[in-house]
């Protein structure tokens, strides 16, 4: 593939990230969990909803100004959490708050990232969100002290990750038989040389007894920011993130990386929407490669979608500068598909821009290619 005048889509970034990073960090980045089964139809699900455009309507401005959280972002299109930017570039966090800052969404930061949260801050230019996510560990303190950093930092809410107790399986992983690298440090996260492996970090500070009790309940109790649960699915854990009184869910499967199988993000969104009822914000991650991604996922009743790989290709690709030229195509893409739809405004973008025929599947092999439509 020719990249002389600069990668046109995110399938271009995708590729010349797979070029420059070294295997074992690719490895990371790409992997699902065993079969990948759901990375994959993340992907090919978004195919099964065709658009209906209208026509005739102005479309001479168009604008993709919303609220989230009760707060005005130049765009429904964030940056999700990812773990260890700097495994793609030096500047790592950095570059990606900057770009991120220009952009005027949303950021959340992983707990497992490569810069500390006050730093990653400290890029933004004010239009932005900064989201902490957490995972909460067996060592309460561990968190809470995470979070007293996020809130005196001026992070404007926490992100819960419940689709992790445990860490997916990862083939690709395990047959580099990586982990994070020596050099790398997870600056908001104290840990000693001796536990720099997946299992030592993740599975022995983890808390697999984590329920919404303990978890939620326990981090309402202590942080008057907004909790936003990150990995849901299904309507009946809606409900109860309602219950808890979250102020929104993020529909996601972790990318794929955690259970193989489990439904597609854009396919589990309806049920969500549902149950929400307006009583928490809902957003998505998970599988959005296209402007017309985020216009069905919003059409669905998504508030904000986020991106993780194509940051992190972006990342790989140009630093700062890649980051913000990923953000950049699918902003565009975006407006572009809102004004092929006849859509000014996001409040315009509803279900009946949507249609999802029955009985029609697509299938992709592991390159990515159309081997079936049934
Ligand atoms: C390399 C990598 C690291 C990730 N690290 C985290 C993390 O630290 N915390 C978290 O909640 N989710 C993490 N995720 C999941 C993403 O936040 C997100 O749910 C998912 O990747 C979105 O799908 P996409 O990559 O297709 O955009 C990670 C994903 C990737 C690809
Ligand atoms: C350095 C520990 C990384 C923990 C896992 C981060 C993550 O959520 C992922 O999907 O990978």
């Amino acid at each position: 593939m020719n990249h002389a005048g600069g990668p046109v889509c995110i399938k271009d970034l995708e590729t010349i990230a797979r070029g420059v990073m070294p295997s074992g960090a690719w490895g990371y980045y790409d992997s699902g969990a065993n079969d990948e089964q759901t990375k994959y139809s993340n992907l090919s699900a978004f195919d099964e909803y065709r658009l209906h455009p209208r026509y005739l309507r102005d479309v001479s401005t168009v604008s993709t100004e919303t609220t989230v959280l009760g707060q005005r972002v130049k765009t429904p299109l964030g940056v999700a959490p990812c773990a260890m930017h700097k495994l793609a570039h030096a500047d790592g966090e950095l570059a990606t708050s900057r770009a991120a800052s220009g952009h005027g969404s949303i950021m959340i930061l992983s707990t497992y990232a490569t810069a500390s949260l006050e730093k990653v801050i400290a890029e933004g230019d004010g239009s932005t969100q900064y989201w902490m996510q957490l995972y909460v560990y067996r060592e309460r303190r561990v968190s809470e002290a995470i979070v007293r950093r996020a809130e005196k930092a001026g992070f404007k809410a926490l992100v819960l990750t419940v689709d992790a107790p445990v860490l997916g399986r990862r083939l690709i992983d395990a047959r580099n038989k990586f982990n994070p690298p020596d050099d790398l440090v997870l600056e908001n996260f104290a840990q000693d040389k001796e536990s720099k492996t997946f299992g030592a970090l993740f599975g022995a500070n983890g808390d697999q007894s984590l329920s919404w009790e303990n978890g939620v309940a326990w981090l309402q109790s202590i942080t008057k920011l907004p909790i936003i649960v990150k990995g849901i699915l299904t309507k009946e854990d809606t409900e109860l993130a309602i219950k808890y009184g979250c102020a929104g869910v993020i529909v996601s499967n972790h990318g794929g990386r955690q259970l193989d199988g489990a439904l597609s993000s854009i396919d589990a969104l309806p049920q969500v929407v549902a149950a929400a009822q307006d009583k928490l914000e809902v957003y998505m991650d998970g599988g959005i490669r296209r402007g017309t991604d985020i216009f069905k996922a919003l059409a669905l009743g998504a508030r904000a979608v986020f991106v993780a790989r194509p940051v992190l290709w972006g990342l790989a690709y140009k630093g700062e500068r890649g980051v913000r030229h990923a953000l950049g195509l699918l902003q565009k893409e975006l407006e572009l598909t809102m004004m092929l739809t006849g859509t000014t405004s996001i409040e315009q973008i509803d279900r009946s821009f949507v249609y999802q025929p029955v009985n029609r599947w697509v299938r992709y092999n592991k390159r990515g290619e159309l081997v079936a439509k049934l």
